[in-house]
C-alpha cells in the first residue's frame, strides 16, 4: 500500500493538482456515460466532443502529475473545457447548456481566476450566439442571472482559498517577530541549494550572523526592547543583501545568509558591507549593538550540516577573537591575531 500512500501524499502537498486529477477522473466517470448513450441515439458530433474533452482532460492530468506544472495544465483546461461545453450547445441546442453550470464551477477551481472569470463570460455569451438563440427574453434573463451568481461565488471562494493558502504558507515559513525565512524554509533551501551547487560545480558561501552580547539588552532593558533590535537587524540584513541571497532566521538572535553562485570574494564583499552598515545603523536603547559574522564556502565533501557546522565554527572563532568581526573558515586571517572586519 506504499504506493497508495504516496500518491495520497503527492496530492495532498500540491491543491490544483489534486483537482486537475480529480477532475480527470470526474470527467471519465460522468462524461463517458453521456458519449455512450448519444452514440447510440446517433449523435455524433456529440460524442467525438464528449471523447475529446475526457482525452484533453485526463491527459492534461498526467502532463501535470509527471512535470508538475499545474498552472500551465490547468489553464490549458479551462480553455478547452470552454470551448468543448460551447461546442456541446452547437451539437445539442439548449440542453449542452445545462453543463456550464458545472464548467463554471470547475474554470475557479483549476484555472488562474482572471482566465476563469474570462472564460465564464465567454460562456454566458456563448448560448446567444448560437443559430438558435434562446426562446424565450424570460429564460434569457434566468441563464444571465444565474451564470452571474455562479460566476461571482467561484470567484469569492477562491479568492478565499487563495488567500487562507498564502496566510497559511506565511505562517509555516515565515518568522513572525522579523518576517524573514524560517529554519524550516533554510533546511529545506540549504540541502537544494548544496545539490544544486554540487552538481553544476559552482561556489557558494553560508554565513551565520549573531548579535553581540544580546542578553544584556534584554536584561537591562526588557524582551520588547530586544525585539525591536532583532527588528531592526533583520531590516539591515535584507536591505543590504543582493536579490539572489536567501536571509533565515534560524535561531533566537541568529540568521543566516546562504550566498549562491557565490565565490569567495564575492562572499567577504557582501559580509564586509554588512558589518559596516550594522556598525552605522544598528542601535539599541543604551547605544550602539554590534554582530559577529562566521561564513563558510561550500566544499565538494558537504552536506547541508557539515557546511552549516562550519559555518558555525567560524562564528565562533569570530566571538572568541573579539567579536564585531567576519571570519571565514580556512582564512589564515581568521586568527586569534587577524580576524577580518576587526577594528
Ligand atoms: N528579545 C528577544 N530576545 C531573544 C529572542 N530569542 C533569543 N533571545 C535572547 O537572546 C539572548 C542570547 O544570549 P546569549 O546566547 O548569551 O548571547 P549573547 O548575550 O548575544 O552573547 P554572545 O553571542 O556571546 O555575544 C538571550 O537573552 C535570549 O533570551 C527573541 O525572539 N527576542
Amino acid at each position: 500500500m506504499r504506493w497508495w500512500r504516496a500518491i495520497f501524499e503527492k496530492l495532498r502537498a500540491d491543491i490544483r493538482l489534486a483537482m486537475i486529477c480529480l477532475l480527470g477522473a470526474l470527467a471519465a466517470i460522468t462524461i463517458l456515460p453521456f458519449a455512450a448513450l448519444r452514440a447510440a441515439n446517433g449523435q455524433w458530433t456529440a460524442v467525438v466532443i464528449d471523447v475529446l474533452v475526457v482525452a484533453v482532460i485526463a491527459g492534461n492530468a498526467l502532463f501535470a502529475w509527471r512535470t508538475g506544472r499545474t498552472r500551465l495544465a490547468g489553464s490549458t483546461v479551462v480553455v478547452l473545457v470552454t470551448i468543448g461545453c460551447v461546442g456541446i450547445q452547437v451539437a445539442l441546442g439548449l440542453e449542452g447548456l445545462l453543463w456550464v453550470y458545472t464548467v463554471m464551477i470547475a474554470n475557479f477551481m483549476l484555472g488562474p481566476r482572471l482566465l476563469a472569470m474570462a472564460a465564464n463570460l465567454a460562456l454566458m455569451a456563448s448560448p446567444f450566439l448560437l443559430p438558435a438563440g434562446f426562446p424565450a427574453p424570460d429564460a434569457q434573463a434566468t441563464f444571465l442571472a444565474t451564470a452571474a451568481l455562479v460566476t461571482l461565488y467561484g470567484f469569492i471562494f477562491s479568492w478565499l482559498v487563495a488567500f487562507h493558502h498564502s496566510q497559511m504558507e506565511a505562517l509555516a515559513t515565515r518568522d513572525a517577530l522579523t518576517g524573514t525565512a524560517n529554519r524550516r524554509v533554510m533546511e529545506t533551501e540549504v540541502p537544494q541549494a548544496v545539490a544544486t551547487h554540487h552538481s553544476r560545480r559552482l561556489p557558494a558561501g553560508l554565513a551565520v550572523l549573531d548579535l553581540d552580547h544580546f542578553k544584556l539588552v534584554n536584561d537591562q532593558h526588557g524582551h520588547d526592547a530586544g525585539d525591536r533590535v532583532l527588528v531592526a537587524f533583520a531590516e539591515i540584513l535584507r536591505r543590504n543583501l543582493r536579490k539572489s541571497d536567501r536571509l533565515y532566521r534560524f535561531g533566537g538572535e541568529e540568521f543566516a545568509v546562504l550566498f549562491p553562485a557565490t565565490d569567495r570574494d564575492g562572499v567577504e564583499v557582501v559580509l564586509e558591507k554588512l558589518l559596516q552598515r550594522i556598525r552605522e545603523e544598528l542601535r539599541g536603547p543604551s547605544g550602539p549593538v554590534r554582530a559577529s559574522i562566521g561564513a563558510a564556502m561550500l566544499t565538494g565533501d558537504d552536506d547541508w550540516s557539515s557546511w552549516m557546522m562550519r559555518a558555525d565554527g567560524a562564528l565562533y572563532q569570530a566571538k572568541r577573537t573579539g567579536r564585531d568581526r567576519i571570519c571565514i573558515e580556512g582564512d589564515r586571517r581568521c586568527s586569534p591575531e587577524r580576524c577580518a572586519g576587526s577594528a
